[in-house]
């Protein structure tokens, strides 16, 4: 704020009674587990849980990316009431107007945490298309597949807006997500991808040896061997004038 000129800063940046946006980040004393950040490890964690969302669809879901990410949830998606994680963590970290739900878009860090918290659930989608399944019923009014997003206008339905970014809605996000850990069918398939290359080696190696060395052995015989020497017999009798032959 003291970067704004002197105009601006008298001014009240958005027509709220909480006056000029404030921040005093970590500086919640009296909540010590939202004085810092989330890390890159929790978003590694959020993008691994299964489920886009269970029931009840709500704030205590559990095993749900879509409370996980929200932040009611350790990362790893098991939901805890006094946890605070990922986007509602940042919102806590900020402890001013950032983190007053209704006032906090009034702080422009808003609009990067939202971004980013929409590039987490694109990279989700992405990594999760068997089971990105949006809710059908018995969530809470306004949050079922084919109910409109409230206040947007012309309408538009949580099921449009559930899709992933530059195939279907016009624009990419360029972030560097952590990898995404091997599953079980690929594990396998490089297990036997790997030893069927090892039994090729094998078999390979073997061949080469078996014939090096038959052709050696082969090489050390004389040229004259048993068979030969028999034709030979044959052949001097056959051509020994002194015997008769009947
Ligand atoms: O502005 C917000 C403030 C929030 C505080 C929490 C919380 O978990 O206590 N969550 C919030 C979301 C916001 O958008």
């Amino acid at each position: 704020l003291s970067r704004l000129p002197v105009t601006a800063q008298k001014e009240k940046l958005c027509c709220t009674e909480n006056g000029p946006i404030r921040r005093n980040p970590a500086g919640n004393v009296a909540r010590p587990m939202v004085q810092k950040l989330p890390e890159p490890q929790d978003i590694k964690a959020c993008l691994e849980v299964q489920d886009f969302d269970t029931p009840p669809f709500y704030s205590t879901s559990s095993e749900s990316f879509r409370n996980t990410i929200e932040g009611y949830s350790v990362p790893e998606g098991i939901y805890d009431p006094i946890v605070r994680s990922l986007h509602n963590l940042a919102h806590l970290f900020l402890n001013g107007t950032g983190g007053t739900t209704h006032l906090s878009p009034n702080d422009p860090i808003f609009v990067l945490l939202h971004t980013f918290t929409d590039a987490v659930f694109d990279e989700w989608l992405r990594r999760h298309p068997e089971s990105a399944v949006y809710p059908l019923e018995n969530a809470p009014i306004g949050h079922n597949r084919h109910h409109n997003m409230v206040p947007f206008w012309p309408p538009v339905s949580n099921a449009e807006m559930f899709a992933t970014a530059p195939e279907n809605l016009g624009y990419s996000y360029e972030a560097e997500w952590p990898a995404r850990p091997i599953t079980l069918t690929e594990i396998i398939t490089i297990a036997v991808v790997a030893a069927l290359i090892v039994v090729a080696i094998i078999f390979t190696v073997t061949t080469c040896i078996v014939r090096t060395s038959s052709n050696k052995t082969e090489g050390r015989q004389p040229l004259l061997g048993e068979q030969y020497q028999c034709y030979d017999d044959q052949d001097s009798r056959h051509n020994d004038k002194t015997q008769s032959v009947v």
